[in-house]
Parts: C-alpha cells; sequence; structure tokens
C-alpha cells in the first residue's frame, strides 16, 4: 500500500491558503515525485469562526496539541508568521518528533541557532525555503549546489512590498501610502508592514544570507538597517535625472580585512546594473562566489502561490526524507566565528541633498565642508525647484568611510547657509 505522510498545517492566511492550493493542484506529480501520497491533515487557526471554505473537508483546530501530539502528523508547516508563538510550536512539534517547515524568517534569524539543535537532537528536518526570496530558490542553492565555491559576497532585492512600492513611485509617481495599500491588499506585506517599509524584513533575511553564505551565525541584531520611509518623489527624480533608480539592497561581503558586513539600505543603483531591472514583487539576489563567478536568482518575492512554491518544494524534500529514512542531511552549516564589520569601517559613494541659502559663494562653502572632512566629491548640481529665496545643492561623491560621511554631515548641519540635510542616500557603483 503508498504511504502516506501526513501534514499538520499552523496558518491559513495568504501563504497557507497556497500551500492548501499547490497541494491540490498538483497532487499527482507530487505524489509521483516523493513517491508517498501528502495529505494535509489538521490546520490551526487563530480564528475558529471565520468562514473558510477553501478549507472544507479538513480538521481545523486553534488548539497546537491537536497537531504536534498527533502522532499520525509527520511534517508540521508553521505560516503563522512572527515570533511568538511560532517559535515555540515549532519547538515543541520537533520535540515531538516531528520534522518542521516554515517561511517565518523572524524566527530564523533571531533563532535559528535553536531552531537547528532542536532538529539535531531529535533527528528531524528544519527546513525554511521560503523564508527568503518567497518562491525563488536561494536556500537550496546556497546549502547545497553552491557549497563548491567560497562566497564573497551577495547583494539582492529581498523584499517584494518596497520593491513594488518604489517600482510604482518610479514609473506611475504613485502616492507612497496609496501603493503600501495596493501591497497590503495583494498579500505581499508583513501583518506589521513597518517591517517591511523601514527594512527589518529585508535585514532579517540579510542575516539568513549571510549565515549561509558566510559559514557564520549573523542574526538581525548585527545587520544594520534603513528602510524606504524617507524616500521622496524628489529623490526618485534626481535618481531618475542623474541615471539610476532607487532600490532597496541587502548587502553581505565578506573579506580578509573588514570581516563580514551585513547592511539594508535605500541605494541608488545604475540603470545599467541587472538588480536595476528588477520591478515590481520580483525579487533577485547575487552571489559571488570563487568557482562559479557571479549567479544570479530571480523570481517572484512574495505572494501566495509563489510563497507556497517554496514551501511545497520543501514539505517535499522532507518527505522524501521521511520515505529514505535519511534526515538531516544538512545540518547547520555556521561552523566558523568571523568577524563582525563596524558600519563606521564601510565605505560607498553617497548621494547628499540640501536646502541652502540661495546667494553667491554657497557652493564653495559647501565643497569646502566636504573636503575638510576628507570626502571628494564626483558631481554637484544646484537647482531651484520652485523654492523661495533657497537652492537645492543635490551632491554625488566618491566612495568613502561611512565615519567620514557623517563627519562630512555634522560639519554641514551646523554651517548657517544650510538649511536643512533633506537626504543621504548611498550610490552602488556600476557592475564591471
Ligand atoms: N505573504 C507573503 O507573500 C510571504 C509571507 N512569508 C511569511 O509567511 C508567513 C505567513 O505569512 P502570511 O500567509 O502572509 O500571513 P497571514 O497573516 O496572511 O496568515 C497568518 C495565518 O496564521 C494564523 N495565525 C496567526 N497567529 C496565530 C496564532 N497565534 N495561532 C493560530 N493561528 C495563527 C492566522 O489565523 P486566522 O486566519 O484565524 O487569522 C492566519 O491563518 C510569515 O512568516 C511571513 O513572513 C514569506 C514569504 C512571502
Ligand atoms: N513581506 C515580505 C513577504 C515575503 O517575505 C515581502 O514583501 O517581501
Ligand atoms: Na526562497
Amino acid at each position: 500500500m503508498e504511504k502516506v505522510i501526513r501534514v499538520g498545517l499552523l496558518g491559513a492566511g495568504t501563504v497557507g491558503s497556497g500551500v492548501i492550493q499547490v497541494l491540490e493542484m498538483n497532487r499527482r506529480q507530487i505524489t509521483e515525485r516523493v513517491g508517498a501520497q501528502i495529505q494535509l491533515k489538521t490546520v490551526l487557526v487563530r480564528n475558529l469562526a471565520k468562514k473558510r471554505p477553501q478549507l472544507e473537508g479538513y480538521v481545523l483546530t486553534d488548539n497546537i496539541d491537536d497537531i504536534v501530539k498527533d502522532e499520525e502528523i509527520d511534517v508540521v508547516v508553521e505560516l503563522m508568521g512572527g515570533l511568538e508563538p511560532a517559535r515555540e510550536y515549532m519547538l515543541k512539534a520537533m520535540e515531538h518528533g516531528k520534522s518542521v517547515v516554515t517561511a517565518n524568517k523572524d524566527v530564523v534569524a533571531q533563532f535559528g541557532k535553536e531552531m537547528f539543535a532542536m532538529a539535531e537532537k531529535h533527528d528531524v528536518d528544519f527546513m525554511f525555503e521560503a523564508s527568503v526570496g518567497g518562491g525563488i530558490p536561494i536556500i537550496t542553492p546556497l546549502k547545497q549546489c553552491l557549497t563548491a565555491n567560497k562566497i564573497t559576497e551577495i547583494m539582492g532585492i529581498v523584499n517584494g512590498t518596497t520593491n513594488y512600492m518604489l517600482t510604482k513611485m518610479t514609473e506611475c509617481g504613485s502616492d507612497y501610502d496609496e501603493v503600501l495599500k495596493e501591497a497590503q491588499a495583494k498579500g505581499y506585506a508583513e501583518a506589521n508592514p513597518s517591517a517591511d517599509v523601514d527594512g527589518l524584513d529585508a535585514a532579517r533575511k540579510a542575516a539568513i544570507l549571510a549565515s549561509l553564505a558566510f559559514n557564520t551565525r549573523v542574526e538581525l541584531k548585527d545587520v544594520s538597517v534603513e528602510g524606504i520611509t524617507k524616500i521622496t518623489p524628489d529623490d526618485i527624480e534626481y535618481a531618475r535625472n542623474l541615471g539610476y533608480v532607487v532600490k532597496l539592497l541587502a548587502v553581505g561581503k565578506d573579506s580578509p580585512e573588514h570581516g563580514v558586513d551585513v547592511r539594508v539600505h535605500p541605494v541608488f543603483l545604475p540603470k545599467e546594473h541587472p538588480l536595476a531591472a528588477v520591478n515590481g514583487v520580483f525579487n533577485a539576489i547575487f552571489v559571488r562566489g570563487n568557482a562559479i563567478g557571479e549567479a544570479m536568482f530571480y523570481g517572484q518575492g512574495a505572494g501566495s502561490l509563489p510563497t507556497a512554491s517554496a514551501v511545497v518544494a520543501d514539505i517535499i524534500d522532507v518527505s522524501r526524507d521521511i520515505v529514505n529514512d535519511t534526515f538531516g542531511r544538512v545540518r547547520c552549516t555556521c561552523y566558523e566565528q568571523k568577524r563582525l564589520c563596524p558600519l563606521e569601517e564601510t565605505e560607498s559613494s553617497y548621494y547628499v541633498r540640501l536646502l541652502v541659502d540661495d546667494k553667491p559663494g554657497v557652493l564653495g562653502l559647501i565643497a569646502t565642508a566636504f573636503g575638510d572632512a576628507g570626502v571628494s566629491l564626483k558631481s554637484v548640481i544646484q537647482t531651484q525647484r520652485n523654492i523661495v529665496d533657497h537652492a537645492e545643492i543635490v551632491a554625488i561623491t566618491h566612495a568613502v568611510r561611512h565615519a567620514s560621511i557623517q563627519a562630512a554631515l555634522q560639519e554641514l548641519k551646523g554651517m548657517p547657509v544650510v538649511d536643512e540635510i533633506r537626504n543621504v542616500i548611498r550610490v552602488e557603483k556600476e557592475q564591471v
């Protein structure tokens, strides 16, 4: 008789309902591929009273014990989101001998070590492909396909909500609040969308990617984070006129001089850069390895079915391990303890937009202030932009240390002719 693998699902929202749909839509192929039937048995939700026509025929519960203590259930799929009780439920599931699949970057970025330790202790699998880049395969490539390489750089657009917002603001001049609402309606945003727009979601993903790429534990607290809330239509227009697009980037670098540098921030990206063409909900992740060279992974970073694609692939992988009794083939890969590079040591070019008094000699004073702080300028433009008695100065600097640009900004803040530092955004150099 055909073996049956039973699944307990925690959460039936955007991704959870996508998982149910994919398991039903591709049932025959999935059974063939696994050599066993995957059957969803029980679904945990918060609100049992909610109408859920899609879940007819499945056992619904709001009690986690109905899943973790059910001996028939082999795999627990966590798609509730947030730290608690998701972390607690996943640990409980593993304690009861069940493999766990999750899309939860909050837990992986903060408690990954604890999760792997529990999986090892109970000889079960812990899989999290959907936690970064939604449907894009990137966790498995880093854990398996790229292991022949020493990886020195990983860089990408890893938040679908903010990429969707920036794309709409750039292409259609849409209003910030309006496009955020659209992204929420499409199911891209986190339960609390400030995680998206403040860069935290991308920072969690950056921590996960860097840990896997550089084989050293990087947690959310180790990532310097800046979101897109300060980006204005004016910055987007200046970027366009100067030959750039504005993107929220996650950057991870590993070098012998500085150690591991992981950060998330908006950047001016040259229009010719391959990541500049990644628009809407699409994500892309660049990896530089010493054997493969450059590789890029591209696809939909959020949304019900694309994310479910990654979750179901993990369920299939775990099921194959159950069928073949080969759990834990790929354990935690953080076997080194590398130095984490402080933000002050990082280097970048910057776009600096200032509101200044509109009078002779101001441009010279500004250039001197930058020069005194050791910041050399690549270009400076002065515009009027409907401002009475004032002007805007936009400077693009050459690559300088973070500490130097901070010193220049401090100097500028104290100058009577400078009325406001309107924005400071990093500028990414062209790919060579
Ligand atoms: N949305 C996306 O595009 C992507 C999401 N992810 C991640 O996937 C996970 C799920 O996201 P998403 O589907 O968007 O979230 P939703 O908010 O759409 O769904 C969450 C589900 O979990 C249930 N739930 C939440 N808290 C509890 C609780 N304490 N006890 C029982 N059930 C609970 C909710 O129940 P109820 O229905 O009763 O409210 C709901 O069914 C998150 O970790 C997210 O970061 C990853 C990649 C992409
Ligand atoms: N809110 C996230 C969902 C996927 O991780 C995003 O917008 O990318
Ligand atoms: Na993924």
